[in-house]
């Protein structure tokens, strides 16, 4: 098998180390691609590579309609290969084909939504008080951005930081995840061919522990952008304050879904599903939280079940195939221990709860759709992610205990309402505590609106204006036009 490399300074190479590592398949464990593992002194090369070229000034003076067309390229590239891509991550997440396809879809809107703002960001003439002068705030580039991306949405994370800082330019040094990094070598291939200069945009592959540190504490860094758990973004935080690096931190979540008696019924218990099951649940803003109401209790979950046990768990490019494998036998072991802590804390298994008995599905990482009842706040599995198919199910009584049960929580990403009264709904989005609240919806996201989270699901956005924000640092230049001693220290 060819060995994947990295792209530093525009150069496809191997690890200074001549590491390597195996890339497997979640749903089978066959290997599908052997690639290059870097470490401290690959970032580092990197790291001079990506500083080389922003402080030469090249890209960041590149007129912004240039960079705008290049990132327009990079969105017409990924349509043109939106199917091998899609293939690609899902032999490397298991996911089913056609969720990436969409994710493909999205990834492409990404780009195309940045490149159309990203020349259009040219800053405001404020009024001054200074008789004779003009004042105007501009933005410019950050610097050398540090970018870390998860392995469940490996390309779409990586979009939502590529796309802002390349238009804005910025220069780069992304490490996706060493678990799934297929789709972003891709991309990096994307990136050269659609006529990004040499050392804007580097890639190094490696683990977290040593390419991903030296990102955070290297001081030529100037703003590190993470996407990942939460114990991670507490290190990497705590590595940039060595040079006070700029900070874009999405986190995880445990996300209140909240069903009220007079929603409409078939389209929640439908929707309590898509909020969850997508990806085997190992989605940040899964609405594995479910808070539905005491009255229609007992009937939702009877319906929830009953529709839960006909997920059809397979090979992700099998056409049937409604829900993949987890993405490693580290994380199902996890999830094991899990569910067996919900057990012993008290709440009810419903269904699943195992892995599935279907020979054809013994060699992946799979875990049956699982539901619990009974639950209470106080319990691990209301407080903390699982990132797995598991839906946890409490009560509420009035619209208050359904908010707070919703707020008690560290964290804060996303959450969702269900319920035919929009004054209602109206209400308890204003005192829900979340980055993204949905009415009547879940998980839809889109490149307009900005994504992050309240609380220690995170810090700063992504997407939207905001996003392209966090890559730029705003400077006030006021411009005396008839400048003149004041003589305040006499003449
Ligand atoms: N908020 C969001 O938008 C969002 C989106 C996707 C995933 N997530 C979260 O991501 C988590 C799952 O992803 P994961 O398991 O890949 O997370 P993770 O924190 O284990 O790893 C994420 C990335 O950080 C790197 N990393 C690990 N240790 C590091 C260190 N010490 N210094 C620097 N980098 C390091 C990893 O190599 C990987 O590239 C979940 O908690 C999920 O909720 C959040
Ligand atoms: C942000 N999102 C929903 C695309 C992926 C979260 O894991």
């Amino acid at each position: 098998m060819t060995i994947k490399k990295m792209f530093i300074d525009g150069k496809w190479v191997h690890a200074s180390s001549g590491q390597i590592r195996t890339i497997i398949n979640p749903f089978n464990q066959e290997e599908i691609a052997t690639v290059t593992e870097g470490d401290q002194s690959d970032a580092k090369a990197a790291i001079i590579a990506a500083r080389k070229a922003f402080d030469q000034g090249d890209w960041s003076s590149t007129p912004a309609t240039e960079r705008s067309s290049i990132v327009h390229k990079i969105a017409d590239l990924i349509e043109r290969d939106q199917q091998k891509l899609a293939e690609l991550e899902s032999l490397d997440t298991g996911k089913t084909v056609e969720e990436s396809r969409e994710d493909m879809v999205d990834i492409a809107g990404v780009f195309r939504y940045y490149a159309e703002i990203g020349d259009k960001n040219g800053g405001e003439i404020i009024s001054s008080p200074i008789p004779n002068s003009v004042s105007k705030v501009v933005h410019e580039p950050v610097g050398v951005c540090g970018q870390i991306t998860p392995w469940n949405y490996p390309l779409l994370q990586a979009s939502w930081k590529l796309a802002p800082a390349l238009v804005t330019g910025n220069t780069l040094v992304m490490k996706p995840s060493e678990i799934t990094p297929l789709t972003t070598i891709k991309m990096f291939e994307l990136i050269e061919e659609a006529g990004v200069p040499a050392g804007v945009a580097n890639l190094v592959l490696g683990a977290g522990h040593t390419v991903g540190a030296e990102l955070s504490t290297n001081v030529d860094v100037d703003l590190i952008s993470f996407t990942g758990g939460i114990e991670t973004g507490k290190k990497i935080m705590q590595a940039a304050s060595v040079n006070v690096k700029k900070l874009a931190l999405e986190l995880g979540g445990k996300n209140p879904n909240i069903v009220f008696a007079d929603a409409d019924f078939n389209t929640a218990v439908d929707q309590a599903m898509n909020a969850v099951f997508f990806h085997a649940g190992q989605i940040c803003s899964a609405g594995t939280r479910l808070i539905v109401e005491e009255s229609i209790h007992d009937e939702f979950v009877e319906a929830l079940v009953e529709r839960v046990n006909n997920i059809k768990l397979g090979n992700g490019f099998d056409k049937d195939t409604q829900m993949g494998p987890l993405i490693s036998a580290e994380h199902l072991a996890k999830v094991e221990k899990y569910v067996e802590t919900g057990k012993q804390e008290g709440a009810k298994l419903l269904t699943g709860g195992r892995r599935p008995k279907d020979p054809a599905l013994q060699n992946g990482f799979f875990y049956l759709p699982t539901i619990f009842t009974n639950c209470t706040t106080d319990m691990h599995i209301i407080q903390y992610e699982a990132f797995a198919p598991i839906i946890t199910v409490e009560k509420f009584q009035t619209e208050q205990e359904a908010i707070n049960l919703a707020n008690n929580s560290t964290y804060g990403l996303a959450g969702g309402v269900w319920t035919n009264d929009i004054v209602k709904a109206e209400r308890c989005v204003a005192k829900m505590r979340m980055g993204t609240v949905w009415i009547n919806e879940y998980n839809v996201y889109f490149p307009h609106a900005p994504w992050g989270g309240y609380k220690q699901s995170g810090i700063g956005r992504e997407l939207g204006k905001l996003g392209l924000e966090e890559y730029t640092e705003t400077k006030h230049i006021l411009h005396n036009l008839k400048p003149e001693p004041i003589n305040w220290f006499g003449d």
